[in-house]
């Protein structure tokens, strides 16, 4: 769906995209993954067509340009940074931005009433939208990067400042547009929620990109072995093992268990352990 070859981006004598291949395929759930200024909004300009390449190239659908308009129609964009009319309702910004799109009458008015019950927000369609809160808006920006139907969703830093409940709710939109066959792109810095979330992700630091693989590969590749902290009777030991169970049964037969803390392999680990640091740092 998605095709950058070798794509390097400069911004005077700065590289900020370095030679990038990534793919990413129809129907994936796809994050690209890193810390502040690592090149992730400049890689989504690139995809979007909102800037060219130094050198390199960006696909999408085989071989169409995203400066073509029936390549730039497929996608659905939502920006770090809300675009939504405040002192308008959530279903005004909608009619709005829908007759923006092209759309209008019944046909608005049906895909209105679908995206907003996908992102979870049909019950405030009439209150205005600054009476909603920054996860709500956010999920009103998601609804209405939908309404033209796209086939491939971008999203740059969805969960950002939202709240707990809102980020379930866009995660749960976020699934059942893959369900329906959407491909969708976001940006994160929170690997844990990519973990969840994504199928597959590519991981940038300084515009290079450091790892790529599905969130599988990457965990059984880089992501360590599960460590144990166990407390029995004789006292307390830390366990690193590739067989967790085996082990707490082995401990139990011997010895009496007061308590049990385990932590799996996962992406942060895999993070740490590929780029020699933590993400925020
Ligand atoms: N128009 C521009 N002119 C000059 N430098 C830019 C421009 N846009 C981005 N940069 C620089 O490019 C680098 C990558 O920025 P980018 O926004 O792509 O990173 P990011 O990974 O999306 O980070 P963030 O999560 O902070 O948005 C940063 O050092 C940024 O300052």
């Amino acid at each position: 769906m998605v095709n950058l070859r070798h794509v390097t981006k400069r911004f005077r004598a700065k590289t900020v995209v370095d030679d990038l291949s990534i793919e990413i395929q129809r129907g994936e759930l796809f994050g690209l993954l890193g810390p502040n200024g690592a090149g992730k909004t400049t890689t989504i300009n690139m995809i979007i067509g909102g800037l060219l390449p130094d050198a390199g190239t960006v696909t999408l659908q085989g071989s169409g340009s995203p400066r073509d308009a029936d390549i730039k129609r497929l996608i659905g964009i939502v920006p770090q940074s809300l675009a939504l009319y405040e002192n308008l309702t959530a279903h005004e910004n909608a009619n709005f931005f829908g007759r923006l799109y092209g759309l209008h009458g019944s046909d608005l008015q049906h895909n209105i009433q679908r995206v907003f019950e996908l992102v979870n927000l049909t019950d405030r369609t009439k209150d205005r939208v600054n009476t909603y809160s920054g996860g709500m808006k956010r999920r009103l920006n998601i609804a209405i990067a939908l309404l033209h139907n796209p086939s491939l969703l971008i999203l740059d830093e969805p969960t950002v400042g939202v709240d707990p409940q809102s980020r379930n709710a866009i995660f749960d939109s976020l699934r059942k547009l893959k369900a329906e066959g959407c491909t969708i792109l976001l940006t994160s810095h929170y690997l844990e929620e990519a973990q969840q979330l994504c199928d597959a992700v590519a991981i940038l630091d300084e515009g290079k990109l450091v790892a790529k693989g599905t969130v599988e590969e990457l965990i059984a590749q880089h992501g360590g072995q599960s460590v144990l902290t166990v407390e029995t009777t004789k006292g307390r030991s830390r366990i690193e093992t590739d067989a967790p169970v085996d082990a707490i049964v082995r401990i139990h037969a011997e010895e009496q268990i007061l308590s049990l803390k385990m932590e799996s392999p996962n992406l942060e680990k895999a993070f740490l352990k590929i780029t020699g640091k933590h993400l925020r740092d």
